[in-house]
């Protein structure tokens, strides 16, 4: 954590001034222009490289499934694992559109994956049901965090130039509940939601699930570990590592929905410098993503109603990353293209 710095801010205003040259009226290209800034302060370039992107997919499973609060039992992570492997997932065919690395990450599924070319960072086999007792130990929790670290560096120094984050596990909405309403304030009705999609009835019992377990667990909001343990899911973990992992090599990272944005909250908590090498998707249909979003003044960039989770959010909004530093080194300059800025530069005068 000491290896993540802040932000270059001072090339960011090279950048600036740079993209007030284009040609183009001055800021006209919007949110664009602010993710180019943001990218070459993360950098630390004043030309960055966003491509090739790495997506990288935590998988893992939850005790907390057994209380009845996702539409789906958990052996679909598992299943769901096999189909990411095999290429036949959402996470698979965007990553492979946008020419990228595709990583899967077993960091707690509760079975033994069958096949090859994942990553083995087992932890345990899968949480404990939180509802009964801790999910996992804080060394376990740290264990994880260390492993998305790892994962995520690796990648980078394999010549990811931008990491794409993704996670899968069934129940993983119920944890990223409990861990929000703590370090939110929030009351739990407001940031439970439908997860893979249950009825109104079960989403009353996902409600009291998570008020019965954070009273019995009571974690302390100001103590990353001591949540993640009693409350948390090795993929969460894993993703906090990995956002740390990123931040600590000066690669840009998307962050997708509800799940790799509540892990983006706990990374804050654990180094507050991170959140400028963050950069947020999308703005995901799960009730409690808004109030994370809130949380860390973000402003997703598209809004296309997914829950689908994978990193798909962050891989569709892939390319508007890459456009940004596409008009960033590739638009010509006023003076470069002999346009006059006589009349522009009298404007601002008056
Ligand atoms: O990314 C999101 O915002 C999102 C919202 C709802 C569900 N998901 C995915 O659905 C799974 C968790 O849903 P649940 O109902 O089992 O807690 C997990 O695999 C997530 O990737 C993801
Ligand atoms: C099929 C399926 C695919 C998923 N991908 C991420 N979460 C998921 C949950 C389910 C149920």
């Amino acid at each position: 954590m000491s290896q993540i710095t802040i932000t270059n801010k001072e090339i960011g205003r090279q950048t600036l001034a740079h993209l007030n040259n284009l040609t183009k009226p001055i800021g006209s290209l919007g949110r664009l222009e602010e993710l180019a800034v943001q990218i070459a302060e993360i950098t630390d370039e004043p030309f960055p490289n966003v491509s090739p992107p790495v997506s990288i997919v935590f998988a893992a499973d939850h005790g907390i499934a057994l209380e009845g609060v996702s539409a789906y039992p958990q052996e679909v992570t598992a299943q769901m694992a096999a189909n990411f492997l095999s290429g036949g997932a959402g996470i698979n065919v965007l990553t492979n559109q946008i020419k990228g690395q595709f990583v899967l990450v077993d960091i707690g599924i509760a079975s033994e994956l069958k096949g090859s070319g994942y990553i083995n960072e087992k932890i345990r086999y899968g949480t404990a049901n939180f509802a009964k007792e801790s999910a996992m130990t804080k060394g376990q929790a740290v264990k994880a965090i260390e492993a998305g670290i790892k994962v995520t560096t690796n990648a980078i120094s394999n010549g990811a130039n931008s990491v794409i984050l993704g996670e899968m596990g069934i129940g993983n909405t119920t944890s990223s509940s409990a861990i929000l309403a703590i370090l939110s304030g929030e009351a739990v009705e407001n940031v439970v939601g439908p997860g893979t999609g249950i009825s109104e009835e079960k989403l009353l019992n996902k409600q009291q699930v998570i008020k019965k377990a954070l009273m019995d667990r009571n974690p302390d909001p100001n103590d990353v570990l001591d949540i993640l343990s009693k409350v948390g899911g090795l993929e969460i973990a894993g993703m906090t590592g990995a956002i740390l992992g990123a931040a600590s090599k000066k690669t840009p990272l998307i962050i997708d929905g509800f799940i790799s944005t509540v892990s983006a909250v706990l990374a804050i908590r654990l180094a507050p410098n991170v959140r400028n090498y963050l950069i947020f998707s999308h703005q995901s249909q799960e009730a409690g993503h808004g109030i994370a979003l809130k949380m860390l003044e973000a402003k997703p960039l598209l809004d296309l109603e997914l829950r689908l989770g994978e990193g798909t959010g962050a891989a569709l909004a892939f390319p508007l990353v890459q456009s940004s530093v596409h008009v960033l080194k590739e638009m010509a300059t006023f003076t470069g293209a002999g346009i006059s800025i006589t009349e522009k530069s009298e404007d601002l005068e008056n």
